[in-house]
């Protein structure tokens, strides 16, 4: 990996601090957050709240509400019920501003395979209202953090898919965003692709202070990367803390000796299951989540 995330673009300036709250706004603070698709209550009444310049990890099992919450912080669904606000910006009244603070690489394939990756990027710098002044600049920065500029000019369905997933990255920073958000970016890689994400990540976050909010179901990534976690099933939050605090509660609560839990540990026992070897009272997830988790792994074919 090339020492080249600190040439990536400043960030803007961060909205002055609200004087009636007297503090330095988070990055992201939800209240009371719901959303339902029909009878689904997708998520439900969850309050949560990320520091700036924090990597913070959304876990659960498949179905738990993770996606609906961040898209619904992505702007991206109809304007839910409770309140969203990034950067001290309430999500409901001040869209595009948010907007522009985010970078969201979704679950989803994101990235065309019939493009070059850089055009892949220059789309993005365009939908973004990167200046034209500084586009060509700002794109070949962004290659360059995700270590693709020696291939920036081969279409993307030539890409390797850790390779595709760091191309998404390169989509997601070319506006330096100040709130990075990722639905499962190592979903479906090898673990030397998903440590090359990573690195990618952690470089650019050394580099500017950005904020991280990541969903993952690897734990040991979990466990590496996030300063915090929260634990979410059935829509809502079951237990936050960094990872060591997650540990040594359910060690407390179970009495038992805190070398021997795992963050797995604590994910089955919030997830719905008991402590190793404990059988699990609800599977979650669905026909829609599989496929869509296929679908993601398959990468631009
Ligand atoms: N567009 C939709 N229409 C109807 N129901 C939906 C839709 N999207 C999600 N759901 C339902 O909302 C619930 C939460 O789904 P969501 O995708 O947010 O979970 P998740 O934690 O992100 O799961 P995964 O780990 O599989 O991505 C599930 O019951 C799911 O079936």
């Amino acid at each position: 990996m090339t020492e080249t995330a600190t040439t990536l673009p400043e960030q803007g300036p961060i909205p002055p601090p609200d004087p009636a709250a007297g503090a330095v706004p988070p990055a992201l603070r939800c209240t009371g957050l719901d959303y339902s698709f029909g009878t689904t209550k997708a998520v439900d009444h969850i309050d949560l709240q990320v520091g700036q310049g924090e990597a913070f990890g959304l876990l659960g099992p498949n179905g738990a509400g993770k996606t609906t919450a961040i898209r619904a912080i992505t702007t991206l669904l109809p304007v839910p019920a409770g309140k969203i606000e990034v950067f001290g910006l309430d999500c409901a009244t001040q869209k595009m501003r948010v907007r522009r603070m985010l970078g969201y690489v979704p679950q989803q394939l994101s990235a065309d395979g019939g493009l070059t990756g850089r055009e892949n990027v220059e789309l993005f710098a365009r939908v973004f209202d990167v200046s034209r002044s500084e586009r060509r600049a700002r794109v070949a920065e962004a290659l360059s953090a995700v270590d693709l500029l020696d291939v920036a000019d081969r279409l993307a369905a030539t890409y390797s898919g850790g390779m595709v997933r760091r191309l998404e990255l390169a989509q997601a920073l070319v506006s330096a965003p100040k709130l990075l958000i990722l639905d499962e970016p190592t979903i479906g890689l090898d673990p030397l692709a998903r440590a090359s994400v990573w690195e990618c990540i952690g470089q650019v976050r050394a580099a500017t202070g950005m904020t991280v909010l990541v969903t993952t179901h690897y734990m040991d990534e979990a466990n590496e990367h996030c300063d915090r976690i929260a634990l979410m099933h059935k829509g809502t939050i079951r237990a936050e803390g960094t990872p060591e605090q997650l540990r040594a509660d359910l060690a407390a609560e179970t009495d038992a000796d805190l070398d021997r839990v795992s963050l797995e540990d604590v994910f089955r026992h919030h997830a719905g299951a008991g402590l190793v070897g404990g059988e699990r009272t609800d599977e979650g997830g669905n026909f829609k989540d599989v496929r869509r988790t296929r679908a993601a792994a398959n990468r631009v074919r």
